[in-house]
């Protein structure tokens, strides 16, 4: 196997189709619902809480809560319903996580997302949950991770999971990689190409994306979204103060398997660091779909497909 990360690939421009960027459809469809962009803010406590989703549902991206206030999360479901939003938490695979089920299910709210958020999703326990969900709440979307094998992807794509999100260790935040001598960090992007030779539904790239065009690149490599924690961190809206160091200002950033975020030493594979403040979140949003437009114009065509079948080179193998 080639192996390469975001850094070490450049896609090559096919000839342009379309007489503005403007004309550039930057939408994709997951499950029953279409989005603006194929991004998804990481379902971390420092990058999405309740206000944020709600405006994510609000002007159609996809957003997933995170699951760290656990006994909230059926009054979440609630609260967007009667908004008329979709609802989309992350569950563990623990014993209190079916009792969230089974409570769903019993007050039929549905939500219309789920994703099974642990870090090492390739389990006999993971697979218990999605059996579980699926029986109780058919009729929501699964989103399982997270996986690093096309093997995983296979085996939880047969357990009955709708989309995988793939990515062991290439966050900003993680530290598993030197913690255990695994994952995907430095190579996610091969990963990717690796993982979406066994999908055959949604892949979601979770990991790593530090500059837009990581984006495209994902697309390119078989991903239908990419998950972003740090880069999506900073903002006005983001949960947390913002704090001043040296006249600059930052907001926190930190891992989920952080201590900050266990609140223990045990297990710990994340770290908490400072990211750069970045104003409202819409303006990070606009320059998104703005590079992505521009990426379709340079793939040769009009929407996010085109940027699937490009050439590419290698430039550090
Ligand atoms: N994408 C990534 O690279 C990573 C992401 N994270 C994030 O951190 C958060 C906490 O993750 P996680 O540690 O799974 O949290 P949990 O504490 O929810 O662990 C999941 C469950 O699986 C058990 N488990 C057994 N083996 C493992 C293993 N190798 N790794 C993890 N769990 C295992 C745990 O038991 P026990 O604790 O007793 O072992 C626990 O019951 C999640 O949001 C996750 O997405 C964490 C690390 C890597
Ligand atoms: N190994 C760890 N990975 C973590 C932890 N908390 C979150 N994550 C993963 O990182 C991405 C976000 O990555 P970024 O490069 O965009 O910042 C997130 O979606 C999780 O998959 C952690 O404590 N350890």
């Amino acid at each position: 196997m080639q192996v390469f990360d975001y850094d070490d690939v450049q896609l090559i421009p096919n000839k342009c189709i379309i007489e503005s960027r403007r004309e550039a459809d930057t939408s994709v469809t997951l499950g029953a619902r279409k989005f603006k962009l194929p991004l998804v803010a990481a379902n971390m406590e420092t990058v999405i809480d309740e206000s944020l989703a709600t405006w994510f549902a609000s002007n159609d991206y996809f957003y997933v809560m995170h699951r760290f206030k656990p006994t909230e999360r059926l009054n979440f479901v609630a609260d967007m319903h009667a908004k008329d939003l979709f609802a989309s938490i992350s569950v563990g695979i623990t014993k209190t996580e079916y009792q969230l089920i089974d409570d769903l299910a019993a007050k039929n709210l549905v939500p219309e997302y789920i994703t099974i958020d642990v870090a090492h999703g390739h389990s006999e326990f993971v697979i218990a949950m999605i059996h579980y969900i699926k029986e109780k709440l058919p009729a929501t979307f699964l989103i399982v991770g997270n996986l690093g094998t096309p093997q995983a992807v296979k085996e939880i794509e047969a357990a009955g999971a709708d989309a995988t999100k793939i990515g062991i260790g290439p966050g900003k935040a993680c530290i598993t990689k030197l913690k255990t001598g695994f994952g995907t960090g430095g190579w996610q992007l091969a990963a990717l190409k690796w993982c979406a030779k066994g999908a055959t539904k949604p892949i979601i790239a979770d990991g790593g994306i530090r500059e837009n065009g990581d984006i495209a690149k994902s697309i390119r490599f078989g991903a239908t979204m990419v998950m972003i924690g740090s880069r999506l961190a900073g903002h006005l809206e983001s949960p947390g103060e913002v704090v001043e160091e040296n006249n600059k200002k930052y907001k926190k950033y930190w891992g989920s398997a952080s201590a900050v975020q266990k609140g223990s030493s045990h297990n710990v594979e994340g770290r908490q660091l400072l990211v750069p403040y970045r104003g409202p979140i819409t303006d990070t949003l606009t320059e998104i779909k703005e590079d992505l437009q521009s990426s379709i114009s340079y793939a040769g065509g009009k929407d996010l497909s085109a940027i699937r079948t490009v050439d590419y080179v290698i430039l550090h193998s």
